[in-house]
């Protein structure tokens, strides 16, 4: 029977079945500070270890400062909880990646970055975002606090299995246009919850022509359209991505697990529950208008009405039938686990071409992690940004989610490459716009959002 990616990865980690769910054996695990601390508890309270250490792996990321790193860290909330994975981890044998080190970053950069993410294997994180994983064809889904502490403890998880939604990108994207264009477009057709209970695999044309960081950045937003797990097929680009990277098979061990890796693509006649097809070369720009990651509108195209959308734009403070391009803009952030990848910094210093943030604008670029951080450096970046008078700041997800002390006042009107414009997730009364890197570039530099195309013609 020919199977699609989805269905080999599950088949391949099913230790046993009841009912309609399976325990699947987890390979890897993620933690981070906000969703660990009662899953160690639950540990120490019915006297259970870490079942393999080796497979886990943690980092500090929400709450961080992203400036002055090194020091004290002044909220005195953060210090606790930062300190509390730290001592979890010394206690229960895990890894942990010093916030002063060099490996330190956003818990979804990390990973695959260091080869810590692989084709072919199961991933977990107490963080909705572990989606983003699934960009090397690995079964990768958030999971709950209660689930960590499982996971740990066991090595398994029982899980229901998803249907299958077969995303095809036709058609090449236009210059200016890139993955986050393609997440945003996917997450306006389908809504928010519109893929609810599906395993999303991104395929055709313009999946196969992303790099590994753009397939990252549409993987990512697969659960703001409501599924847990995106996918993409593993490819000689994600071979050569992987390769080499510090935690990464080596030699022999290599070469067999490319071998196996090359057989995880969905079989050429595999049948999935739901198809959607979306033309690659009609996708432009995207900006959010509203509170929810699909109240998005290409730019150029003028403000909806109607009941529904009523309390977010009045939240927003944007009027049906205005345009969206013009409209002014006092914060502009780069960063997160959707765009805080290297791709991701070079495609928005392009856009700067001698510009300068625009006066009454405050502008942060946010590296996803210090390896990033480190490599835009060596490219030059970091002067660009801060001759054109963006902060460069320390890895961490900053104002993606305002859990540490980057936060937006009331009533500010932020462009931001991050992934939820949810009331309030830049800072009580603040106002977010989703975009993609070079669209908030060219928003920073102009003061209000404008189409990139045009400033990159
Ligand atoms: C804090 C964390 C558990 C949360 C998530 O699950 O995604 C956060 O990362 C987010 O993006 O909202
Ligand atoms: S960068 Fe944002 S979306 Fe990603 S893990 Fe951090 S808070 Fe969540």
């Amino acid at each position: 029977m020919p199977w699609t990616l989805y269905e080999k990865l599950w088949d391949a980690h099913v230790v046993a079945e009841a009912g309609d769910k399976a325990l699947l054996y987890i390979d890897r695990h993620l933690l981070h500070e906000v969703s660990t601390p009662q899953s160690f508890q639950a540990l120490r309270e019915d006297g259970l270890q870490v079942r393999r250490p080796d497979t886990q792996l943690a980092v500090a990321d929400h709450s961080v400062p992203t400036h002055d790193r090194g020091g004290a860290i002044a909220d005195p909330q953060a210090a606790a909880q930062i300190a509390l994975l730290e001592r979890n981890c010394a206690h229960f044998g895990i890894e942990y990646l010093a916030l002063a080190g060099e490996d330190q970053g956003i818990v979804h950069v990390i990973g695959p970055e260091q080869g810590f993410t692989l084709p072919g294997i199961t991933l977990v994180c107490g963080d909705s975002h572990t989606s983003t994983h699934g960009a090397f064809g690995a079964l990768a889904f958030g999971v709950g606090a209660s689930e960590c502490g499982t996971v740990m403890a066991t090595q398994t998880l029982w899980q229901a299995k998803a249907r299958t939604l077969r995303v095809t990108f036709t058609g090449k994207l236009q210059p200016g246009v890139s993955a986050k264009d393609m997440a945003l477009a996917f997450v306006g057709i389908v809504g928010a919850s519109g893929a609810t209970g599906y395993a999303v695999e991104y395929a055709g044309e313009a999946v196969e022509a992303l790099s590994m960081e753009g397939r990252m950045t549409v993987c990512n937003m697969t659960i703001e359209a409501g599924a847990r797990t995106g996918l993409v097929a593993p490819d000689a680009k994600t071979f050569a991505y992987v390769h080499g990277r510090s935690r990464a098979p080596r030699g022999l061990a290599w070469e067999q697990a490319v071998a196996a890796w090359r057989a995880l693509p969905s079989d050429a006649d595999a049948k999935f529950d739901r198809e959607i097809v979306i033309d690659a070369s009609e996708i432009a720009p995207q900006v959010t208008f509203g509170t929810s990651p699909d109240q998005v509108m290409p730019i150029g195209g003028s403000l909806p009405g109607g009941d529904k959308l009523a309390k977010a734009m009045r939240y927003m403070d944007v009027h049906a039938g205005d345009l969206i391009e013009g409209l002014g803009i006092d914060h502009a952030f780069i960063g997160s686990c959707t765009n805080g990848r290297i791709e991701d910094l070079r495609s928005a210093a392009a856009v700067i071409r001698g510009g300068h943030v625009a006066p009454g604008v405050r502008a942060l670029v946010v590296p996803g992690s210090m390896r990033v951080k480190a490599q835009a450096e060596a490219e030059g970046l970091d002067t660009l940004f801060t001759q054109a008078g963006f902060e460069w700041r320390e890895p961490g997800c900053s104002l993606c989610v305002a859990m540490n002390d980057d936060r937006l006042p009331p009533g500010a009107r932020c462009a931001s490459t991050s992934n939820r414009n949810f009331e309030g997730r830049q800072g009580v009364g603040a106002r977010t716009h989703l975009m993609s890197p070079a669209m908030v570039a060219a928003a920073a530099i102009a003061g209000r959002i404008v189409d990139v195309r045009e400033v990159l013609v």
